[in-house]
């Protein structure tokens, strides 16, 4: 074996010229430092000349240094066992002998361009060297012409293919990657999550072992994309998938859904509670603040877990339970993980049912508004009513509000029922205003999926003009919990809706977590005290100072207080002394149907307090 350097400045060639001379040749000319370096040859076979003349037209290349080792055909076993070659120079003369080189090659150097030195075959003989391997073919005879640049030729076409099939492939392997992860987290996609599923399930059944599988959804993540735009709802979607693969091992696997949600397969787990502890690691992972625009933001997820093979044999079983028991997370206020019940199917069947005959309800018109007045402590004047929505459901009767507003919030059918409130509210306090009842208001609620819609005061404002109600005459009520949910995006919704004239309360009073530096802020007109600290109020003394305070609280930030749920005249008694300024609740009436509650309005008859309840 020789070995021949080259040096690597050559003078131009005038023998190779136009588009060969400046073609492209990369593979194998660029080292590590990103300098070109000699392309390392591995000549094969031919006569002792053959070798001089070919070393000798290579050195008089153009544009690359080439660095030649040269062998005999029989010791190629042994010659390629440590070479590392870009180039082949094959010279065989028989087929044989040249397609028993070109596998050895194959297996033992792996891929390559190879010029064949040999003579012209038939055309069979050909397609089979080149199927076998042969990247270019030219003749042993026309080697030694030095007027035909054949051999430079065949080296630069060989190079040039070789690095044709070189992108190719990538391209292929790209295409596959794409094929196979969501492109904007780089995670494996919904398609390759299932086949490593699959995989592993196989796996697992086989050694009898369990596996889990983790259904995430992040909470609050339409929120920050409906409001902070796609951009930063993508960038966080980036770094909550690359927190998750920090969170699991490599045999393990983190996967994309699509939109907020994500799938975790936890490949080889010893009990079910190995899998509670990654959702906790999941949940530290993700409760670390994100920076993102310079801003931070926090976000949590509901975890699912459904455990082979105890919830599921299958792919498609394990996957369904896991995302019921996303649910039950979810329901049970975000930010935490549930494993999947076999009850739970029933609930999430009944769930289903509800979600299509609600939305058949709202075509079918099977909504109807309830309205409960509101009392004046002080002059015992009904201020004005509340409304509240009922579904007449033609086989299940009366659905109260707490059991189809939290389905219709996440399935979005709350816009079009918020929307058909809020008309049939207004258009009713028109009709009573025509009847010659006036009240300071009709109160509505809206759900805190329709405050986060982008201006809710718009909404309202059509609502109001069709109805052609005056703007002060209706109040909006929002619970505490969405107000603070995004409180810098609520201060301008609430300030919208004040500049239109409408009235705001805050809902639920005392049962979320208000920030007072925004509460300060808020542009409202009343705080609705909780009706569960009602409730105890005689018996607590802890809800009455609460109450207390709330009432105290609001007469200081200008505001007025309501207590809801005021069932007993004791209850009515105790509010009078902080100074509440409106009650509602079963002590004076319960939410009535128009054509019941018209009569108290108009004064026809009297609202006295119950004294049956104490
Ligand atoms: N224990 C007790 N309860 C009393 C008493 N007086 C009234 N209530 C009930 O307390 C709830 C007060 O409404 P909310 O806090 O706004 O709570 C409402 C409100 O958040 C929501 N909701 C009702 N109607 C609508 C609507 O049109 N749109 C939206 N987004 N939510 C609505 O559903 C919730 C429940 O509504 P309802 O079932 O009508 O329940 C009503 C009412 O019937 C009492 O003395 N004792």
């Amino acid at each position: 074996m020789s070995d021949v350097i080259v040096p690597f400045e050559r003078p131009q060639s005038e023998e190779l010229t136009g588009a060969d001379r400046n073609a492209p040749l990369n593979i194998g000319v660029v080292g590590a430092d990103g300098r070109p370096r000699p392309v390392r040859v591995l000549l094969i076979g031919g006569t002792t000349d053959e070798v001089g003349v070919i070393t000798g037209r290579l050195e008089a290349h153009a544009q690359r240094s080439f660095r030649v080792q040269a062998t005999d055909i029989g010791e190629l076993d042994s010659a390629t066992e440590e070479v590392s070659v870009d180039l082949v120079l094959l010279i065989a003369s028989e087929v044989g002998p040249a397609l028993a080189s070109l596998r050895i090659l194959r297996q033992r150097v792996g891929e390559f361009p190879v010029v064949l030195i040999g003579e012209p075959g038939d055309w069979q003989q050909r397609e089979l060297l080149v199927r076998e391997g042969a990247t270019e073919l030219i003749g042993r005879a026309e080697l030694a012409d030095p007027g035909v640049p054949l051999l430079e030729r065949a080296i630069d076409w060989a190079v040039e293919r070789h690095e044709l099939q070189h992108e190719l492939r990538r391209a292929r392997e790209v295409g596959r990657h794409l094929a196979h992860h969501d492109t904007l987290t780089n995670l494996p996609n919904r398609q390759a999550f299932r086949a490593r599923l699959r995989q592993l399930l196989a796996q697992a059944r086989r050694n009898r072992r369990q596996l889990a599988v983790l259904f995430l959804d992040l909470d609050r993540f339409k929120h920050i994309n409906d409001t902070l735009g796609h951009a930063v709802g993508d960038r966080l979607l980036q770094e909550v998938a690359s927190r998750l693969k920090s969170c699991v091992r490599e045999s393990d696997m983190a996967a994309r859904r699509g939109g907020d949600e994500f799938n975790l397969i936890l490949a080889d787990i010893r009990r079910g509670q190995d899998a509670a502890r990654v959702a906790r690691k999941v949940q530290t992972a993700l409760a670390k603040p994100f920076k993102l625009d310079g801003a931070e933001f926090y976000t949590s997820a509901s975890i699912g877990i459904s455990v082979y093979p105890a919830d599921g044999r299958d792919v498609e079983t394990l996957v369904k339970h896991a995302d019921i028991a996303m649910y039950q997370a979810k329901g049970q206020g975000g930010g935490t993980h549930r494993f999947f019940l076999p009850n739970m199917n029933d609930r999430a069947l009944e769930r289903l049912e509800l979600e299509q005959s609600l939305r058949l309800a709202i075509e079918r018109q099977e909504f109807r508004l309830h309205y409960q007045p509101r009392i004046d402590l002080e002059s015992g004047r009904i201020t004005g009513v509340e409304a509240l929505v009922r579904w007449q459901h033609p086989d299940l009767g009366t659905i109260h509000p707490d059991e189809f507003i939290p389905v219709a919030e996440e399935t979005g059918l709350i816009d079009g029922l918020g929307a058909w409130v809020l008309g049939e509210a207004c258009r009713q306090a028109v009709e009573w205003r025509e009847q010659g009842i006036v009240l300071d208001s009709v109160a509505v609620n809206f759900s805190a999926r329709q405050f986060r819609r982008q201006r809710p005061a718009e909404v309202v404002r059509r609502a109001l003009e069709k109805a052609g109600l005056e703007p002060g005459r209706l109040e909006i009520e929002i619970t505490e919990s969405a107000v603070m949910q995004d409180a810098g995006v609520a201060l301008e919704s609430l300030a919208e809706l004040r500049a239109l004239g409408v009235q705001v309360a805050i809902d639920d009073f005392g049962t979320g977590y208000s920030s007072l530096a925004y509460l300060k802020r808020f542009p409202i007109t009343k705080l609705k005290i909780d009706k569960t600290f009602i409730r105890t109020l005689l018996i607590d003394p802890k809800d009455a100072a609460i109450t207390e305070a709330i009432v105290a609280m609001a007469h200081s930030l200008g505001l007025r207080a309501c207590a809801e749920g005021v069932e007993t005249r004791k209850q009515l008694e105790f509010l009078r002394a902080p100074g509440c300024d409106e009650v509602q609740g079963y002590v004076f009436s319960p939410p009535l149907p128009v054509e019941q509650v018209t009569p108290y309005l108009s004064g026809e008859r009297a609202l006295i307090p119950d004294t049956t309840g104490g």
